[in-house]
């Protein structure tokens, strides 16, 4: 057990890039960028681009040029596509069309995404009523053809340019509406937006500061995506001959007037007709190459925001099996709910993790596992696990030397899959072992979990399990690897209090026989100071106490700390008054000041903890406290 007396305050570290993190992000986005279908498409979309500039600048005298002695004339040497009624090269017409043809596209898809976003974001700020009304109208109005959307208004607003336009965009709109809804109904399910909402936050706000940020990036793939079916959808409205009109021509309209020639001089059609297509294909495949290489970027961003140590913080702890440095963890709008977190781990030692909810003891956890939810930040002095800088850690080395449990073990088990099949991938994807030595190693673990017959219950799914084994299995699961570090996030509150027991012996077992590390993370203190041999205390983003638990109860010195073992229960606690709880509440991520932030809720506090942040400091042997009141 130990205490780490290295910390050093957050924000005065000089960042540089994690060269190798950036690499594997460049390799990968390169990846897709290299595939045949983005090439396809990034050359046909420049190919768009350049006509749409030139083509007017070259062509366009031509395009207008009329010769009454080549009147709808076939392919020829001086005419490839042919001619129109009034002796009109269509080659270069249908060049010259370009320009029109795609800002008229760009023009549509742009009123279908701002109508959709906001017909899809309404029901987020509407009253209950409201919202429904929208609902209803946008799953009417997704179940309507979008032909006959379009050319219904289309008809309305007037024949002509803008009415097909306006069609196309209304189209377009409950696509993007019903996206919007399901993508904001996913934020909207999130911690933070239920914390903003408590908070009294108006909804409004809550739309545009939360969740239009974290659903803008799959919008605006769309909206690329979109592009080359507006494109389409205009060319198809003007073949109707409700699209552009004469004297104005577009692709579609081109394709209108060729059209009635094809048996004579097919060649007529063909022309719009090709580049109709290829410039859908064109803006199609680019959108997908966006969405893929979002993807990708997303999944690495956080290794994007990882820093390396400034050469101020000392050389790394050899012995150490977790080292910390400066973690944090930021959300858009200015949300950052860990800060400078420090913590240092020894083989063998179980340390817990303690504060109110949103605290963020799972967020700590979850970018030490790399499992910060898109749109997070993390960054670090330092992050090293088993000695080895977590950046460069391959996904196999990481698997196999950090194990993860979670409150629910329902969700970490695919409820498909039987639980042996689903320990033995572990080994075969992380250790690279044959089918068959993976699911006797399956079977192996499932007995050292102590379930009562592993061979058995390899074969069986998580849902034929109780929820103390299917807890048991998710441990086995982590014990396929040789994890260093496990870290129990709750790993008991689904569970009652008998099997809670089971569990936590199960895991000093696990700890005592492997010499792995254990952070456990609870907000029961009393569950910590009975497991742990070290506590970590954590209020809104930071540690503000660190102890050996077997003090907790005589000697803790933060208020905090205090508070929270005073609301526990004892023998002798009068049950007929109610517990002595914490007045008052923790500042959301997004609002916490400039001193101490538990000075609003300490009967301590003074000016100075209202405006001047204690930094966690030595108090005492193997404890360190973040308190004026105690430390000055
Ligand atoms: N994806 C996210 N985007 C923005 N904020 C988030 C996100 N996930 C968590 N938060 C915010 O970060 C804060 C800390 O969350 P975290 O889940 O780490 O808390 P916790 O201490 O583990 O709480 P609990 O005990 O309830 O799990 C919370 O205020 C939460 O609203």
């Amino acid at each position: 057990m130990r205490v780490d007396d290295n910390a050093r305050p957050t924000g005065q570290s000089e960042a540089v890039p994690d060269e190798g993190g950036q690499a594997r992000k460049a390799a990968s986005r390169g990846v897709v960028w290299r595939s045949p279908s983005a090439l396809i498409g990034g050359v046909l979309v420049a190919f768009m681009v350049v006509l749409a500039i030139a083509g007017p600048l070259i062509w366009g005298e031509a395009a207008e040029r009329i010769d009454a002695g080549a009147i709808l004339q076939g392919t020829s040497a001086e005419h490839p596509l042919g001619t129109d009624n009034l002796g009109r090269d269509l080659l270069a017409r249908v060049l010259v069309a370009g320009r029109y043809s795609l800002a008229l596209a760009l023009a549509a898809t742009l009123i279908g995404a701002v109508l959709g976003t906001v017909l899809g974001a309404l029901p987020s700020v509407l009253p209950r009523r409201g919202a429904r009304l929208v609902t209803g109208l946008v799953n009417a109005l997704v179940a309507f053809p979008g032909l006959l959307l379009a050319m219904f208004t289309a008809v309305i607003a007037g024949l002509g340019a803008r009415g097909a336009v306006l069609g196309i965009g209304v189209a377009i709109a409950p696509g993007f509406a019903r996206l919007t809804q399901t993508l904001a109904a996913s934020v909207a399910g999130a911690d933070y937006v239920a914390a903003a909402r408590m908070l009294g936050v108006p909804r409004r706000r809550i739309l545009a500061r939360h969740i239009l940020p974290n659903i803008a990036e799959p919008l605006i793939l769309t909206l690329a995506q979109s592009l080359g079916g507006a494109l389409l959808g205009l060319a198809g409205m003007s073949f109707l001959g409700l699209g552009v009109q004469p004297p104005d021509f577009d692709w579609g309209r081109l394709l209108f007037d060729g059209f009635a020639r094809i048996y004579v001089h097919p060649e007529v059609a063909l022309g719009p007709a090709a580049l109709v297509a290829l410039a859908g294909i064109g803006f199609n495949l680019l959108g997908d190459t966006l969405a893929r290489a979002a993807a990708r970027s997303s999944a690495g961003r956080q290794e994007s925001a990882r820093t390396e140590p400034p050469r101020a913080e000392g050389e790394p702890d050899p012995d150490a099996v977790l080292e910390v440095r400066d973690l944090t963890v930021s959300f858009p709008g200015d949300s950052t709910p860990v800060r400078g977190l420090s913590l240092t781990m020894a083989p063998g030692e179980i340390v817990g993790l303690v504060g109110e909810s949103g605290s963020g003891k799972s967020l700590t956890a979850a970018a030490i596992g790399g499992l910060v939810p898109y749109p997070g930040t993390v960054t670090y002095g330092r992050l090293r696990l088993g000695g080895a800088d977590i950046a460069g850690m391959s996904g196999k080395e990481l698997g196999t030397a950090l194990a993860m449990v979670f409150q629910d073990p329902m969700a970490s088990l695919n409820p498909a899959l039987r639980v042996g099949g689903q320990l033995s991938e572990v080994a075969v994807v992380h250790q690279g072992m044959s089918r068959a030595d993976a699911r006797r190693r399956a079977v192996d673990r499932l007995g050292h979990v102590h379930l009562p017959d592993p061979a058995k219950q390899a074969g069986q799914h998580p849902h034929e399990l109780s929820g103390g084994m299917r807890q048991r299995a998710v441990i086995a699961m982590g014990l396929m690897g040789e994890p260093r570090l496990i870290i129990a996030d709750e790993p008991t509150t689904a569970l009652d209090v008998t099997v809670q027991r089971q569990i936590l012996k199960l895991l000093r077992e696990v700890v005592e026989e492997t010499g792995a590390a254990l952070l456990f993370i609870s907000h029961d203190i009393a569950v910590v100071g009975e497991l742990c041999d070290r506590v970590v205390v954590m209020y809104a983003g930071r540690v503000v106490e660190e102890l050996p638990a077997d003090r907790l109860a005589a000697g803790a010195a933060h208020p905090y700390t205090r508070a929270l073992i005073a609301s526990l229960p004892d023998l002798d606690t009068d049950r007929s008054r109610p517990l002595a709880g914490i007045p008052g509440t923790q500042p959301a991520p997004a609002q916490v000041g400039v001193g101490c932030a538990f000075a609003a809720r300490c009967a301590l506090a003074t000016e100075r903890c209202r405006t001047e942040r204690p930094e966690l400091v030595v108090h005492g042997p193997h404890r360190r406290v973040a308190c004026w009141e105690v430390t000055s």
